[in-house]
């Protein structure tokens, strides 16, 4: 496991046995950085096992960051022709200038019109079940595409296929994408605005769910916002950024650290901002992958 799912056991390391039982810690440290655990096995797994174990949880965690930042460094040198561009590199996130085609955005918003219903949080039910919950952090309407008219879409499945694609993960991991519809207000504070206030997209009781926690989101903006409507990154380590609403655009991010997939990154929390003109339609796709 260790070596197969890095990612998946890193925030799991077994915990540390408590001390080296040989002499000297100071060469127990030692060996086990020159590689003495693999190449004296018997020896030094018996005597230097602390030693072993933190070198061995060092290189775990370096190869589960890696394979993160490795899936954000090959889409800058793979999907070109989508315009990445990396806005903020640690935590990654890169905006596609053109990740839909004009085709592909009229599809979705074709598939979610009429089936808008109030958008809802998660929350948990008196019996400590997931469930939707009403919340004032988020007044959008949202929808599905769930239905075999959605899904078996030629241009739907091209796009699930390009998400699965640049995010490295199967299409089974990702949830069905989410058709988000935002109406406009007069004035970003008055009450009939839709937002999505500031917010994580991971979910943590979804560590039960087959397709495991949110590691990744592809948010897709469907048409060009009149004005409003942009998707704010509110805590990055080097200030908020925010992306405008336009059409064929599309924000690709981790909700998960790197070198620890079942916690929750809070430097990519984000929110959604009214629309002061116009309306906006858009979509995101989350992909679970711990
Ligand atoms: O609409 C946006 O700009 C972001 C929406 C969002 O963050 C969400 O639906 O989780
Ligand atoms: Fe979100």
């Amino acid at each position: 496991m260790l070596r197969k799912c890095r990612a998946s056991c890193a925030d799991r390391q077994p915990a540390l046995p408590a001390a080296d039982s040989w002499t000297s810690t100071e060469e127990c440290a030692q060996w086990a950085g020159s590689g003495e655990c693999e190449s004296n096995s018997a020896f030094m797994l018996t005597s230097c096992a602390r030693s072993c174990a933190k070198v061995a949880n060092a290189h775990d965690s370096y190869h589960a960051r890696c394979a993160m930042n490795s899936t954000f460094e090959r889409v800058l040198r793979e999907f070109a022709h989508l315009g990445p561009e990396l806005i903020s590199a640690d935590p990654p996130v890169l905006l596609f200038h053109s990740f839909l085609s004009a085709e592909e955005a009229d599809a979705f918003i074709a598939h979610g019109k009429g089936k808008y219903t109030e958008s809802r949080g998660v929350g948990v039910d008196s019996e400590g079940r997931m469930t939707d919950v009403k919340t004032e952090i988020r007044t959008s309407s949202h929808t599905w595409c769930q239905e075999a008219e959605c899904l078996d879409d030629p241009l739907v499945q091209r796009v699930t296929a390009r998400v699965s694609d640049v995010t490295r993960t199967p299409p089974a991991n990702g949830e069905f994408a989410q058709l988000v519809y935002y109406n406009s207000c007069p004035e970003p504070s008055h009450p009939s605005c839709a937002f999505y206030r500031r917010h994580s997209d991971f979910i943590a009781g979804d560590v039960h769910r087959n397709q495991g926690v949110r590691i990744y989101t592809v948010f897709m903006y469907l048409n060009d916002v009149e004005e409003g409507g942009g998707t704010r990154f509110t805590d990055l380590p080097s200030g908020q950024i925010t992306t405008e609403a336009r059409r064929g655009k599309a924000i690709f991010w981790p909700s998960v650290l790197a070198d620890a997939p079942y916690t929750v990154d809070p430097r990519t929390h984000h929110e959604a901002l009214p629309v002061t003109r116009g309306e906006k339609w858009s979509m995101y796709s989350v992909v679970g992958g711990v």
